[in-house]
């Protein structure tokens, strides 16, 4: 819950970590002083801001229970935006249902829980594209042109897969409607720091084959290394954005979020 008193806030207003010609392209999602909860009476996010131009990579960070998967779910239907509004290439999309907005081109890999272990690798792939079964063959090529391993290993059962291999499998589900946005819950999360790796290579994947992709993020450090852009969420607010590089190299950012921040990553 936040009273906005955070004395950082600051630096979302001018957008300043846009990078040169982001201007000229397409706002894909836009979230404009958003103010949403869970329980009646108590807001966790208190006029957040964030926006993704097509194709960024976007990251959100910042101390545990600032509210960053609260955004998420904002953005994907599942807690109620108060105030405030979300637009998807500028058709508003707040409080709509999850599954219109993975009709609508977004797509959510949530952090746990997001896979079928029961099932094989192919038969969760074609759970991700139940919607639109005349999609799965079509799909099913593009997710394993971007993680060819995945293709071997089509009859292996779920639960039998690591803890990375599950995320890989998690994140191609979510592709298999061909979002134009997705949307990542620490996908780094639980994994050892050679597997952070991977994962985090998974992430740049996924946005190089053109997907606008936000990301929240626990490793920081790391997150700000790939991402376009990020905004550090205090509070529920965003108390800053900049590039990856700028909030890297931001002493004020470092100290109060970087110091206790993805610390592993420096190792
Ligand atoms: N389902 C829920 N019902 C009520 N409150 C919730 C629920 N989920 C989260 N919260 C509260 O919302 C606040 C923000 O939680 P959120 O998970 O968004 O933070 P976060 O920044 O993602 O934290 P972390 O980095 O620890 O995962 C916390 O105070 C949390 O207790």
């Amino acid at each position: 819950m936040s009273d906005s008193t955070s004395a950082t806030s600051s630096t979302t207003a001018a957008e300043p970590g846009t990078p040169p010609g982001a201007e000229s392209r397409e706002i894909v999602v836009d979230v404009k002083k958003v103010t949403a909860g869970y329980l009646p009476g108590i807001n966790i996010l208190t006029d957040t801001n964030l926006r993704a131009y097509d194709g960024e990579l976007i990251g959100i960070i910042g101390p545990n229970g600032a509210g960053k998967s609260t955004l998420l779910k904002a953005i994907f239907g599942l807690v109620q935006v108060r105030e405030g509004s979300i637009t998807l290439r500028g058709e508003e999309i707040a409080n709509l249902k999850a599954n219109e907005l993975v009709e609508k081109g977004v797509g959510l890999v949530p952090q746990t829980e997001n896979v079928f272990p029961t099932l094989t690798i192919r038969e969760n792939l074609e759970m991700g594209a139940f919607q639109k079964p005349s999609m799965i063959k079509d799909s099913l090529a593009f997710v394993v042109d971007i993680f060819p391993a995945l293709g071997d290993r089509m009859n292996q059962v779920a639960g039998s897969l690591s803890g990375g291999e599950r995320q890989m499998v998690a994140m191609s589900r979510a592709l298999m409607m061909r979002p134009e946005v997705l949307l990542l819950d620490e996908p780094s999360a639980g994994l050892s720091p050679v597997r952070q790796d991977d994962a985090f290579m998974r992430v740049s994947q996924i946005n190089q084959a053109g997907v606008t992709t936000i990301m929240v993020e626990q490793n920081a450090r790391r997150c700000l290394q790939i991402c376009d852009r990020a905004y550090v969420l205090d509070q529920g607010h965003d108390a800053h954005t900049g590039t990856g590089r700028e909030l890297l190299n931001d002493e004020k950012v470092i100290g109060l979020y970087l110091g206790t921040l993805g610390q592993e990553e420096s190792a």
